[in-house]
């Protein structure tokens, strides 16, 4: 699928004032800001899953114009707190995993057959993140993706993701409090302070 840029345009949501942001094909902007500053309700109004104001565009296509789990299919949202409907692990994964991705996340593909009862927080993070990409959206909003992991490990998973993002094109939103993270993986860096989105001059500032 032809990769493509999203726009958010006079996007309100909770305290927020209007947020205009255009993200291109396959770049990162990151989004900072204290607890409780809004940034998850900012994602979750991209995903249309909090009402909001104001227009989110998918190339020519409106948000408003979509049914709700359509567009949620195209424009994927990782949560922090990750969510799991069936037993065991290879249930939610319907449209297949390869082994260079399991690899890649640490993990054999026996885990498909593992209980969800089992995961360890770091395991469902990880896991959560392999099912998002595995659905081939067309955008990834990703709430604090590696916030449970140690640092080797948050390493390879942001490696693995930000190459993924950038093979694909997809316009990414990514959550983070870690301004190492930011440096490394942001083109541009967004910071929420009080009820305004404020552009930082350098992705590590
Ligand atoms: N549906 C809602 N209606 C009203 N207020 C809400 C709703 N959901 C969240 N809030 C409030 O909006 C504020 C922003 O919440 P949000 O989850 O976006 O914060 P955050 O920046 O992601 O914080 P954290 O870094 O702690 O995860 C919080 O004060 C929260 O209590």
């Amino acid at each position: 699928m032809q990769p493509t840029s999203l726009r958010l345009e006079r996007l309100t949501v909770g305290e927020l004032e209007a947020v205009d942001l255009s993200v291109s094909p396959g770049d990162i902007v990151c989004l900072s800001g204290a607890s409780g500053s809004g940034k998850s309700r900012l994602l979750r109004a991209v995903a249309d899953l909090e009402p909001h104001g104001g227009e989110v565009w998918l190339a020519g296509q409106a948000q408003s114009t979509i049914p709700a789990h359509r567009w949620r299919r195209q424009v994927m949202l990782v949560p922090a707190e990750s969510q799991w409907w069936s037993d065991r692990v290879g249930e939610h994964f319907s449209d297949g995993v390869e082994d260079g991705d399991l690899e890649a996340l640490g993990f054999e593909r026996e885990v498909m057959s593992w209980q969800v009862g089992r995961l360890s927080t770091g395991e469902k993070q990880r896991l959560s993140l392999l099912r998002a990409v595995s659905r081939e959206p067309r955008v990834l909003l990703l709430d604090e993706p590696t916030a449970n992991l140690d640092d080797a490990t948050r390493d390879r998973v942001e490696h693995w993701l930000a190459s993924r993002i950038e093979s694909r094109g997809w316009p990414t939103l990514w959550v983070a409090h870690d301004r190492g993270q930011i440096v490394r993986v942001a083109d541009r860096h967004l910071r929420i302070e009080g009820s305004r989105l404020l552009v930082q001059e350098a992705a590590w500032t």
